[in-house]
């Protein structure tokens, strides 16, 4: 795990077996999608590593003792449609109290700029550990426009969680928001001219939900 100032590189083989078959063209949709939960479940457990927990009383077969438990509704994931829903469930399979708020973003395909079509956050925001979630960080536009929303909304303690990302779009999430943490899975190497991830995946969104 490589920990640059806030971008936490994922280094994990299970990690990155999954994402090269991802990266296959022929990988389905039904396997893609399968593929994408699991990987979001792998890096959460790491994103999740500062969860907040609470103590409870149990009453085990010896004795009453208190004991630590994840504060699980005091959590949100924020996936950014669509893409992002497609890492939801493998993030709940680990916190299944999280509650599930949603952005909806798609890039212009001539300028690459996001675009808002949809919002809603599980209140009370400015309380909770929110975790974006979107399987591509590309441009970057489309986290830093969530990420902004977000804060304007009273949320405070944010994470972004990616599968993959271009240095430039970490760079420009970094730094429009130096207090958020990064976890990606895999750095590729730069954005071609329709700012799409090279080598990458294609458009996660057709290739989660079967749209191309
Ligand atoms: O970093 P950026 O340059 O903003 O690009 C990344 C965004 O592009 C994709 O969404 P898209 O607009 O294709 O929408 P979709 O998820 O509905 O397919 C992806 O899921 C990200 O949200
Ligand atoms: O490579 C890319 C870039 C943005 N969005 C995607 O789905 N893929
Ligand atoms: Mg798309």
């Amino acid at each position: 795990m490589a920990d640059m100032d806030h971008v936490i590189i994922m280094d994990h083989p299970l990690i990155k077996h999954k994402i090269s078959m991802l990266r296959d063209i022929h990988t389905g949709t039904n396997e893609f999608r399968t593929l994408v939960g699991e990987i979001a479940m792998l890096e959460a457990f790491e994103a999740l590593r500062d969860l907040p927990m609470e103590n409870r009383e149990v009453e085990t077969p010896l004795e009453k003792a208190m004991v630590p438990y994840i504060s699980g509704k005091k959590m949100a994931i924020v996936p950014i449609l669509r893409a992002g829903l497609g890492m939801v469930d493998g993030v709940l399979t680990l916190v299944p109290t999280a509650k599930v708020g949603h952005i909806g973003l798609y890039r212009d395909p001539k300028t690459h700029e996001p675009h808002e079509y949809y919002c809603k956050l599980p209140a009370p925001i400015e309380q909770r550990t929110i975790l974006v979630v979107d399987p591509m960080l590309a441009t970057g536009g489309s986290g830093v426009e969530a990420v902004d929303f977000i804060k304007q909304h009273g949320g405070k303690k944010i994470k972004f969680m990616c599968i993959l990302a271009a240095p430039e779009g970490i760079k420009r999430l970094h730094e429009a928001h130096p207090d958020v943490q990064i976890y990606v899975g895999c750095v590729d190497r730069e954005l071609n001219e329709d700012a799409y991830i090279c080598p990458g995946l294609g458009d996660a969104g057709d290739r989660i939900f079967g749209t191309k």
